[in-house]
């Protein structure tokens, strides 16, 4: 039975610990209130304490004249109101608490400072991330309803992909965190990928309390507002975290700081857009702040939140566009966003258009065309093109997706067509038949000349976000804000002030830029190009900021952002403007004459450019096939990206003659699937075969099959690492086959299954100089591979074939053995991590009996054990070819060693067999010391 008086005399004994811990007692007295214990007189004189302890002590006599249940109840207050009374936590442990049943229904409302701070920014994150803010002010859609999972790749501080993330809260979790010590996860990728978005669905999500984490305060910053402080203003990370986000009401005592000082770990920081950080100050000597209080320049508080010297503890995610460098030792783990896959693009999708009819139209006419999949994979094109065609759509008849060229600039085209019609548009219209975009651009020219010119004015100066006065003085009024170019920034990206507003996005300012430099007649045409010299490719000006972050004391005289994109996307919509097939429009906006000598001022540029581009660039011999290799730097990709949009046949001629080697070498360029249009336009002008090396960018199978064209003079072709699947070798196997000339197809780490497998087979079996095929890190199982090893079988070119880390098992091995029999030219294998135990292990050991090409052969992380091992022995007594045999972690212990060490006794040729990671104790690897062929290390 309960003890009756167990809570009154917890109360006696364990009073002082209750004195000392109690520090809240507004949440007590409010609960006890309301629950009928005490009464208003009570509280008053409660209060009337002059200290916290007094007040304490005050209350304990009180609900102990008050009777058991008071006492029960007052103890069962501390228990739920979990944060205000934090301290007590052991305290609960040590007298095994478990409330009384007549008080333990009673509710208990917690009114403590934290608590109901933590409330305050769950509903004010919530409120301020309900809508995707990139809508016109007219036309607000729920997050929720429009939001769609992006691919999230993950990477380690080797820049080595670890493969992809399945959900948001992988975030934040464990997951390729490389190194412990650092608290900031980095999240980068391009212009318009859903940095911003992903980081507001977080929000969102930690509003409503679905993210997995255990924060209880979450801050979210826009790096740019930290450029806009002035250099003389000063805060500490108080105020950063209370005035410039958000204010805790009702603390008097200061008690939600002192708790984010004590618990750091329950603080969450996104901070987003770390590239659009500008410094026009010295900073080379970065003081280190450390101390909470101490006011400094805001950039500081950053820096050093980042580095984890203010608030150590606290968790930070920073987002900026790919290329923004940040050391790595300040960064915990970095996901890299690659935007829709097929998948998501179709969920996507469906979700702007729930009726099924416009649903098909649009599927169908995106199958069609992949160029246009491949834009539609970063969601901000994908966002305008939809959005787009829908207005359009429900505008004029019959209006169809833009066609298979439709460049970047046609997209931003098209935007500013929508956004121009809301001036033009007259309500209740019926549709009309006829489209004609001259005449919208003709009727709100000046309202287009005024936006062209703020965001001119903007990107010259660096200047993101515009006051008022800014619009007034361009001649823009409050009715062309709903326009829908501009929208306003919130509170919590500003730092105070009145209205202000910036582009829908960076990439929109890009594109009115380029709109004024065409414009303006006052523009000469030489000034057109200025934008170029700021991203003339110049090893120095890749830097991040701070000493801590990896800033280097010559970024001072390079520009203050981190990339240059901005620019980079202006020159672009400056080729797209100027291309010929936007001239005949244009004309309606300005002089030819003008026009004319811009396009020549552009174009002459260009040649230049490109030919200097390439005849700088270092030639290497290739490996791979005869001949040269000239690795291409960084910003050819704009230099490609330019040419396509321009679609001047004679610069892409021109290109393609510069590229005056035997292999071109993209690896790592961030390559995505709508670039291979602007790839091929260039290569198909190339007149003699070439290799071309794509590995690890982010073609995927829209980009492949926009590359259609190029495959007949591609004799290397290295997809390794693109998110291809089986869609991609289906095109393959058919232009590879077609064409006949591939000696290296490099796939290894895409999604290719057995179906892709039996393909790629037949790409072995039909192309007759096919040498090297990578296929490692795939989903092939014993079905692909015994297709594989049939073709390799027939082959008489194929001499080096890795297929590490798929599960062909014993079957597949077995496929492999028959194929080792007698073959010509074989001379490298890897059957690595491919799940082969003895079984396997044996018919390939017998296979090599009869094999004289095998030079090299990888067994590496497979089952196999002393029964092959024995066989293996055997093979080496009679083999005169192999040089290599790996057997790294597999379970060979001394016994089948043995069997090796006397097969080597008889064999010359090899010259060394790798046994380490197998179970032989260092005791027994003694009586191998003779052989100095054997490596057990
Ligand atoms: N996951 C998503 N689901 C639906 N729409 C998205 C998603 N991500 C991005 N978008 C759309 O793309 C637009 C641009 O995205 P966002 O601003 O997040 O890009 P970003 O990577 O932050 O670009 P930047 O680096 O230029 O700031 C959004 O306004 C939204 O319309």
């Amino acid at each position: 039975m309960m003890d009756g008086t167990l809570f009154l005399r917890i109360l006696t004994k364990h009073r002082e610990v209750l004195v000392e811990h109690v520090k809240n007692t507004q949440c007590v007295l409010d609960n006890l209130k309301s629950n009928g214990f005490i009464c208003n007189e009570d509280i008053e004189i409660i209060q009337r304490s002059a200290t916290k302890t007094d007040q304490v002590r005050k209350i304990l006599e009180l609900v102990q004249s008050k009777g058991e249940e008071a006492c029960a109840y007052f103890i069962h207050i501390l228990h739920e109101a979990y944060d205000a009374y934090v301290d007590l936590r052991p305290w609960f442990n040590t007298i095994q608490y478990k409330p009384a049943d007549s008080i333990k229904d009673l509710p208990v409302i917690n009114t403590d400072p934290i608590s109901k701070y933590s409330e305050k920014l769950r509903s004010e994150l919530g409120r301020d991330t309900r809508f995707l803010t990139s809508y016109s002010q007219r036309e607000e859609t729920l997050l929720d309803e429009l939001y769609t999972d992006t691919q999230m790749e993950l990477f380690n501080d080797k820049g080595e992909s670890l493969g992809y993330l399945e959900s948001l809260d992988d975030i934040l979790g464990e997951q390729g965190v490389f190194n412990q010590e650092a608290e900031t996860i980095f999240i980068t990728g391009d212009a318009g990928v859903g940095k911003s978005i992903l980081l507001q669905k977080l929000q969102n999500l930690w509003s409503k309390r679905e993210l997995n984490t255990t924060a209880k305060f979450f801050f979210k910053f826009r790096c740019r507002m930290f450029s806009a402080f002035k250099e003389t203003d000063e805060i500490s990370v108080k105020d950063l975290i209370f005035k410039h986000n958000c204010y805790p009401d009702g603390d008097p005592d200061n008690e939600v700081f002192r708790y984010i000082l004590r618990f750091p770990e329950t603080v969450l920081f996104t901070f987003d857009g770390y590239d659009e950080i500008q410094m026009d100050f010295d900073m080379d000597n970065v003081p280190e702040v450390v101390s909470p209080e101490e006011k400094t320049h805001p950039l500081l508080v950053l820096m050093n939140l980042l580095c984890g010297k203010l608030l150590r503890g606290s968790r930070k995610v920073l987002t900026a566009r790919t290329g923004t460098e940040v050391q790595s030792r300040v960064i915990q783990k970095k996901v890299v966003l690659r935007g829709f896959s097929p998948d998501h693009l179709k969920r996507y999708m469906a979700l702007h258009f729930p009726k099924q009819e416009h649903k098909e139209v649009v599927s169908v006419q995106l199958d069609a065309n992949p160029h246009l999949c491949g834009l539609c994979s970063i969601p901000l094109f994908s966002w305008i093109i939809f959005k787009s065609f829908k207005h359009l759509q429900s505008m004029y008849d019959n209006y169809e997706l833009p066609d298979s060229c439709i460049t970047l600039t046609n997209v931003f085209l098209l935007l500013s067509e929508v956004f121009l019609g809301r001036i033009t548009k007259r309500p209740g219209l019926l549709k009309r038949s006829t489209r004609s975009t001259a005449e919208t651009f003709r009727a709100g020219l000046k309202t287009l000349v005024a936006f062209a010119k703020l965001a001119l004015l903007g990107l010259e100066k660096s200047n993101f976000i515009y006051s008022e006065e800014d619009l007034t003085s361009c001649g823009l009024s409050e009715e062309d804000l709903q326009v829908g170019f501009l929208r306003p920034v919130s509170h919590y990206d500003a730092c105070g002030g009145g209205a202000t507003f910036e582009f829908l996005h960076l990439t929109l300012q890009a594109f009115l830029t380029a709109f004024s430099l065409v414009l303006d007649s006052d523009i000469s045409p030489n000034e057109i190009l200025k934008f170029f010299a700021k991203c003339e490719y110049n090893k120095s000006s890749r830097l991040s900021c701070f000493s801590c972050l990896g800033r280097s004391s010559c970024a001072r005289d390079t520009d203050p952002f981190q990339t240059n994109e901005h620019f980079q996307f202006t020159n672009l919509f400056l080729c797209g403007l100027l291309s010929k097939s936007n001239a005949a429009f244009l004309e309606h906006l300005i002089s030819p004459l003008s026009l004319k000598k811009k396009h020549v001022s552009l174009k002459s540029y260009l040649s230049t450019s490109v030919k200097t581009h390439l005849r700088g660039l270092p030639r290497y011999p290739s490996t791979d096939i005869k001949g040269s290799k000239v690795h291409v730097m960084p910003n050819f990709l704009w230099t490609l990206r330019c040419i396509f949009e321009t679609h001047s046949e004679d610069v892409a001629r021109l290109t393609a003659k510069g590229i005056s080697a035997d292999y071109i070498k993209l690896a790592y360029c961030n390559i995505y699937s709508a670039d291979c249009s602007a790839l091929n336009f260039v290569l198909h002008h190339h007149k003699k075969s070439l290799g071309v090396d794509l590995d690890n960018n982010n073609i995927s199978d829209y980009g492949v099959k926009q590359l259609v064209p190029s495959f007949s003079k591609m004799t290397v072709v290295r997809f390794c690492v693109n998110q291809l699947t089986d869609s991609s070798i289906e095109v393959l196997s058919r232009e590879l086959i077609r064409h006949k000339i591939v000696r290296v197809l490099g796939l290894y780490k895409n999604h290719i299954t057995d179906v892709g497998a039996k393909m790629v087979a037949q790409i072995i079996e039909e192309c007759p100089h096919l040498m090297t095929l990578k296929l490692g890190s795939n989903h092939i199982t014993s079905v692909g591979a015994k297709f594989l090893a049939q073709a390799i079988q027939k082959s008489k070119s194929i001499f080096d074939v890795g297929m590490w880390g798929n599960s062909i098992g014993d079957e597949g091995a077995e496929a492999f053995a028959e194929a080792l029999k007698n073959h010509p030219k074989l001379t490298n294998l890897s059957l690595s991590a491919n799940g082969i135990s003895s079984r396997g292990g044996r018919s390939l050991a017998r296979a090599l009996k009869e094999n004289s090409s095998l030079h090299i052969f990888w067994l590496i992380q497979n089952q196999i054990s002393d029964d092959a091992a024995s066989d293996l022995g055997e093979a080496l007594r009679s083999n005169s070819a192999l040089t290599h045999l790996l057997l790294i972690d597999n379970q060979l212990t001394a016994r089948g060693a043995k069997h090796l060490f006397e097969g080597l006794a008889s064999n010359t040729t090899i010259k060394e067999i790798i046994l380490k990671g197998n179970p032989v104790s260092e005791e027994e690897k003694k009586q191998f010391e003779s052989e100095k062929r054997l490596y057990f290390h």
